[in-house]
């Protein structure tokens, strides 16, 4: 053995001795999940591989659980300090050379059939991560490079946006960009289009209009009514979507904006992704996907933000090339649970959605008769597909809500706290304490709100009101945390019972047999016979059933803040913990507070408050990097 043989030798003897302490250590501090461990293990014992890719496979499928579809090799440290371990990892350069080596791990996109782990551009992930990323960004990239065929009779569609959008008779202000109207004309020039705003700012009211001009191209081109799906991850955000479409169009239609032939056209029947895409129990696989995709020429999805790496590269793939697809979010609130920050990886791919590139502003300007000016430089590889609505459209008495959420979006520490300072009391306020205060306090502010639910006139009433209030929480558990909070609030209302008239429901898992989706709210209510059942809002009316045959349910008087993404209440209490948390984040408060409709309530101390202010929630994925590199390599691989 000459020396340098030797050298890497014993180098590659320290990387596997450290690894294999590192594991041991990850898993005696509780860093790993049994999944995490068993996945180590497998590599280790079934496949034969050295604990260095062990090591890296445990930390893969630990990151995927914590939002990150992959980690930089550089930035491993960063997520055993998340994880809260005082595991050791090896030399980063020592590591790389052994896993660059090892037969079990493929390090480029294309290669390595059945390997687990994927280590490319110095970046870890299992590889299943990397090939849903891979294939999401060629596809995306192919889609957002088409546009659709000429619309006929510009002027007639430029009479409809102009009805649409027009302005109210006698304002002679000089006219300004509407930017919703200038997300409806990309959805009938591009074949991917990402809708984005903040709360308020008309996402939904876009859509429907969106959905009004689609139908009338088609009939001014002579061509068949497009078949169009509405979608969102929840059953709850389905329905609300649903809610919101169907009371945009009879707005329209009162208006005179619409006649009644348009919105009958309209589909306002919204389905959850995985009805859409055709869920099929027990299995991974959809019914839809790239040999057999979906027959709509429309798909609209809400609330993307919340759509993870697996769901929107499955969705993607069965969404034809000859359809639209239109995504709508927020991209500021909290990304999805499970690994992707997807719409956060678009957005930064194709720019701040206030520019387009030159074609899409003169094709907007034709269409809109208002000049809409073009980039000045390249906003990147999804340039163009991207339109972010600014306005904030809600009630005056929302103001002081409109500007909390600017300044936390902006991560503004003077400005929120000012905002609660010079705020109304009513709309905005902040108290801080032990539990029981916390307890005094909630017997005042929420517990009203519940007990109005309970004293309702019937069930369909009683489930509208219990949108008015609901508790957030940062945690889950704990003394400060959603299941203590939500097990006191049945306990005070329902006296220790566990299904009592009036008691709010939320379903934790999906059944298709039921037709009960994650999310899904619900209210237990005794009927003349003195019967109980528990009664849910679903797309065929209201339904009931007995407690005992309801799929996974928990009280839903208080959720975390990531269980209540994607809904809105009237009002709502936000409750944090009483010490810094490493889940106190920036956009864990951005998401809370814009679930507000009319006032929030926080609860918290002014240190735990600000700590959550500064920090961001750190989220890994490779998706703009391989947007930008197939932008740059010219090439878009054809779905
Ligand atoms: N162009 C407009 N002209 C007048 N009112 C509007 C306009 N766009 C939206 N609004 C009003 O602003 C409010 C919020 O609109 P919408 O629900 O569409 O926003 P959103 O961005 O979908 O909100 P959310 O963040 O809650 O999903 C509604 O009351 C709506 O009627």
């Amino acid at each position: 053995m000459n020396d340098r043989i030797r050298e890497a030798h014993g180098d590659a003897e320290r990387v596997h001795a450290d690894a294999a302490r590192a594991l041991h250590r990850l898993q005696a501090d509780g860093a790993l999940r049994q999944v995490d461990a068993d996945f180590a293990a497998l590599l280790r014992d079934r496949l034969r591989a050295s604990p260095a890719v062990a090591l890296a496979g445990a930390l893969a499928m630990r990151a995927v659980a914590a939002g990150h579809s992959s980690v930089a090799l550089g930035d491993m440290h960063r997520l055993l300090d998340a994880l809260g371990t005082s595991a050791q990892l090896p030399d980063l350069d020592e590591w790389r050379a052994v896993l660059q080596a090892d037969a079990c791990v493929s390090t480029d996109d294309a290669g390595h059939a059945g390997t687990l782990l994927d280590f490319s551009r110095d970046r870890i992930a299992l590889r299943r991560y990397a090939r849903y990323e891979q294939a999401l960004a060629d596809r995306l990239a192919a889609r957002a490079a088409q546009r659709q065929e000429a619309t006929a009779d510009p002027p007639a569609l430029r009479a409809l946006l102009s009805r649409l959008f027009g302005r109210a008779a006698g304002d002679h202000a000089p006219p300004m960009l509407d930017r919703q109207a200038l997300a409806v004309a990309m959805a009938l020039r591009r074949r991917l289009l990402l809708v984005t705003g903040g709360p308020g700012t008309g996402k939904t009211t876009t859509v429907a209009r969106l959905l009004v001009a689609v139908i009338e191209a088609a009939r001014l081109r002579g061509a068949p009514p497009p078949r169009i799906a509405l979608a969102a991850p929840t059953g709850e955000e389905a329905a609300r979507l649903r809610e919101a479409i169907a009371a945009v169009l009879r707005a329209d239609l009162a208006a005179g904006r619409i006649d009644a032939d348009t919105a009958a056209a309209v589909p306002t029947q919204a389905r959850t992704l995985h009805r859409l895409l055709g869920w099929q129990p027990g299995r991974v696989a959809f019914r839809h996907h790239a040999g057999h995709p979906l027959r709509e020429d429309l798909v609209v999805v809400d609330e993307a933000s919340m759509v993870d790496l697996p769901l929107m590269a499955k969705l993607v793939e069965a969404v034809p090339a000859s359809a639209t697809l239109v995504l709508i979010g927020d991209p500021d609130q909290l990304p999805a649970v499970e690994a992707g920050d997807v719409l956060g990886g678009l957005c930064a791919a194709s720019g701040d959605g206030l520019s387009l590139p030159a074609d899409d502003a003169a094709f907007a300007t034709a269409l809109l008769g208002t000049d809409v000016s073009p980039a000045q430089a390249d906003t990147g590889p999804l340039a163009g597909a991207r339109v972010h609505l600014l306005h904030g459209w809600r009630q005056a008495g929302a103001a002081p809500l409109q500007a909390l959420a600017g300044a936390l979006q902006r991560g503004d520490r003077d400005a929120v706290l000012d905002v609660f300072a010079h705020g109304d009391e009513a709309v905005l306020s902040r108290r801080h304490g032990d539990g029981a205060a916390l307890a005094e306090a909630l017997r005042r502010e929420a517990l009203p709100a519940f007990a109005a639910v309970r004293d309702a006139d019937d069930p369909g009433q009683a489930l509208a009101l219990a949108a008015r209030c609901r508790i957030l929480a940062a945690l889950r558990r704990g003394p400060f945390g959603a299941e203590h909070w939500n097990a006191w609030c049945a306990a005070e209302l329902g006296e220790r019972t566990p299904y009592f008239h009036g008691r709010l429901l939320m379903i934790a898992a999906n059944s298709e047999r039921h037709g009960l989706y994650n999310g899904d709210l619900g209210v237990v209510w005794r009927d003349r016979h003195g019967d109980l059942a528990a009664w849910f809002e679903t797309p065929q009316g209201l339904r009931a059933w007995r407690p005992a045959q309801l799929p996974v349910h928990a009280s839903a008087y208080a959720t975390t803040v990531h269980k209540a993404q994607g809904s809105e209440f009237d009002r709502v209490l936000l409750v944090l913990p009483d010490s810094d948390a490493r889940v106190l984040s920036r956009e864990l408060l951005y998401t809370a507070l814009t679930r507000a409709r009319r006032s929030v309530w926080i609860w918290g101390a002014t240190e735990t408050f600000e700590r959550a202010l500064e920090r961001r929630t750190w989220r890994e994925s490779g998706l703009e990097a391989r947007l930008r590199r197939i932008s740059a390599s010219g090439e878009c691989a054809v779905p």
